[in-house]
């Protein structure tokens, strides 16, 4: 270190060039990580500060700061060779324009680096990564790595999720772990050497994914109370499994010849673990050497091992030729979903067109074609514009995949349809949408997965025992945040920008009840005739006859919507429900009867003093789905008429005796 003298002439001066040249680096250093700090400069005035000073390059090595961080990535990125741009640009903002980088709420430090299949490559070198130390999660999954995985990465003491599975790591784990991790997958890499028991030491660890390496030795006791999913296959290890991992299913343990024991075979019928006989070494030195005859049964039985492989590896290749490219998702039929036969999504995905899912703007996920093809996945539904699929990411990030068929436009004509519909999915009550990709064979949309369900399926489904219906005030949330939504949809996406495909099956809804609408500005693409040949449910009588597609035809079919949650009634010919009906057509029926009260769903009955908002929101639904277009209001006023529905009703909430007078009123609209 310099004396405290020629430190103090540093400090003193006023610009850099005071300093001698053996501290210019480390105080241009002390500057550019502390830009705002001039506390050099006052530190003449303090003896102790001499001593701050002397520290302040080594500070940030002690506390890190979002400074430190940068760097650490960029000494990464420069020495990690890469295939995909990575926007790790000195003048962008690492929280916001970094490319697979998130940061903690007030972006002061990097938690999370994500950066799945973006062909990196070769070793990662110590002190890169290693040096962020506030981060939590580390993805580099599906990339080309190789080489020794530097110590100080895994003992990052708040790194508590590390995937790094496909791979081409080697070596030891290292002997330092952080205590916080909870994820740990280290699969399908060539990593080798024993489980160290260090591994004890993860009291977090949720999580313990080893399979498809070298490992080998003896699996040690694991003492992990908090351990949900372990895997250990088609490794080298040996010997008995310990009775605290025999709980884990078969899959857990297969393709390691020496391992025996519950759930695989029991010690004493498995033949004991020997060294290797087929590669003479070093090991095998003092044992016996082998007889011409046992020579001879191994080449035999080598030889016909190779050609068994051969014979699957064409069986595969010819088997993957057939299906167009096929270890790709395969869809199991959800619960609950429609029992249709799963189908592989991106089938005919041309190897040359992957990797080119185009992200909606704003989006943070960094994940590629393949991750989703190769996520686990079931199958939601099939709506006419083709297969919805549940696509789970290594996170337990969770999304939607439409893989659209009938798709009647070009390349430009969809990317362009693409960009309205990105402008406008960004709102609460609109399904984030997340990317798209389009191939000639292929196109397919990615949204987030709402987790309760569509408004389709709380409304009509499960009609048995245990059944809870949904109550006014939710059917009054859902209405109101439907109309936002698509009012939301009209004002962004401009004039001739229409939802097309209102019905409740495309509101999802959140556990709290908030409504999302899905599946819009997709009509254009999708050949019209396909469209139509679903049902009149909720169309409008213009788009049946004339194929006329409007903002107003919109507001038709969400009256139709409106009409489907007061009266319980699906609104389609449906040979599955029996209460199908033509909806606007009904309710105007029994309206002008002057049997109002009729109409309203049964399930709504049991609550009070409902009856005065149910003939306004019905007032509502009528004059949506009047025949002339002119006389429907836009989706603007339809917002504003549910909000008032509750600012009136708030003031003067009537009791339901008022209701039959209330409700024949509704025989005077339109
Ligand atoms: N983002 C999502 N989150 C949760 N469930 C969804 C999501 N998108 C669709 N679903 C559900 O998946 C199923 C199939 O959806 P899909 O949109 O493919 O068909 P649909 O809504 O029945 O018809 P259409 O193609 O006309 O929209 C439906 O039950 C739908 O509610």
């Amino acid at each position: 270190l310099p004396s405290t003298d020629t430190m103090l002439t540093c400090a003193k001066g006023s610009t850099i060039n005071n300093c001698p040249s053996d501290l210019k680096e480390s105080k241009r250093a002390t500057e550019a990580i502390y830009p705002t700090l001039k506390l050099p400069m006052k530190l003449q005035f303090f003896p102790v500060g001499t001593s701050i000073f002397l520290l302040l390059p080594i500070l940030p090595l002690i506390i890190g700061d979002l400074n430190s961080d940068r760097q650490a990535l960029l000494d990464f990125a420069s020495a990690v060779p890469h295939s995909r741009k990575l926007n790790w640009n000195y003048n962008l903002s690492v929280c916001s324009s970094w490319v697979g980088i998130s940061c903690n709420d007030d972006g002061t430090r990097v938690i999370g680096i994500h950066l799945p299949g973006v062909g990196l490559s070769g070793p990662i070198p110590a002190n890169t990564i290693g040096k962020l130390d506030a981060l939590r999660l580390l993805s580099l999954r599906s990339n080309h790595l190789n080489g020794n995985l530097p110590s100080d990465i895994p003992s990052i003491p708040s790194l508590q999720s590390l995937y790094l599975q496909h791979n081409n790591f080697s070596g030891k784990i290292p002997s330092s772990l952080s205590s916080q991790i909870n994820v740990f997958d280290f699969s399908f890499n060539s990593f080798s050497g024993n489980i160290p028991p260090i591994i004890n030491n993860l009291p977090r660890l949720t999580v313990l994914s080893l399979q498809f390496n070298s490992f080998s030795g003896t699996i040690p006791k694991l003492n992990l109370p908090r351990l949900k999913l372990l895997n250990l296959s088609y490794n080298m290890f040996s010997g008995s499994i310990p009775y605290s991992i025999r709980k884990f299913p078969i899959s857990s343990f297969v393709g390691n010849s020496f391992l025996c024991g519950p759930p695989l075979t029991d010690c004493s019928t498995s033949s004991p673990p020997s060294p290797s006989p087929i590669v003479p070494g070093k090991q095998n030195a003092g044992h016996k050497k082998l007889g011409t005859g046992a020579i001879i049964a191994i080449a035999i039985g080598g030889s016909s091992f190779i050609f068994l492989l051969v014979l699957v590896v064409l069986f595969f290749c010819l088997k993957k030729k057939d299906s167009g490219g096929s270890n790709l998702l395969k869809g199991k039929t959800a619960t609950g979903g429609r029992s249709e036969k799963p189908e592989d999504f991106g089938s005919g995905v041309q190897e040359a067109e992957k990797n080119k899912l185009v992200f909606f703007e704003g989006c943070s996920y960094n994940f590629d074609l393949e991750d989703l093809l190769r996520a686990s996945a079931e199958v939601l539904g099939k709506g006419f514009y083709g297969t919805a699929y549940k696509a789970i990411l290594d996170e337990g990030v969770m999304v939607v995949v439409k893989r659209l068929r009938e798709v009647g436009v070009g390349k430009r004509e969809f990317e362009q349809q693409m960009e309205v519909v990105g402008r406008a999915g960004q709102h609460p009550n609109v399904v984030p949408l997340r990317a798209y990709y389009y191939s000639k064979d292929e196109k397919l949309i990615v949204c987030d997965y709402i987790p309760a369900g569509s408004l389709f399926a709380r409304l009509h489904g499960n009609r048995g025992i245990g059944r809870t219906p949904l109550d006014w005030d939710s059917r009054l949330k859902v209405s109101l945040g439907t109309a936002k939504g698509i009012a939301h949809i009209h004002s962004e996406g401009g004039v001739k920008f229409t939802h097309g495909n209102i019905k409740s099956s495309n509101v999802l809804l959140t556990q709290d009840h908030n409504a999302c609408i899905s599946d819009f500005g997709l009509t254009p693409l999708i050949n019209f005739l396909a469209t139509m040949s679903r049902g009149p449910g909720y169309h409008a009588p213009e788009v049946i006859e004339n194929r006329k597609v409007t903002q107003k035809s919109d507001v038709y079919s969400f009256g139709v919507l409106l009409l489907e949650m007061l009266t319980g009634k699906v609104p389609l010919k449906s040979s599955r429900h029996d209460d199908a009906v033509d909806l606007p057509r009904w309710v105007r029926s029994v309206v002008r009867e002057e049997w109002t009260a009729e109409v309203f769903d049964l399930e709504l009955m049991r609550y009070q003093n409902i009856e005065e908002e149910m003939v306004q929101m019905l007032q509502i639904a009528l004059s949506c789905v009047t025949k002339e277009l002119d006389m429907r209001p836009t989706m603007n006023e339809v917002v504003r008429m549910i909000e008032e529905i509750r600012q009136s009703e708030s003031d003067n909430r009537p009791s339901s005796k008022d209701s039959k007078s209330k409700a024949s009123n509704v025989g005077t609209l339109p």
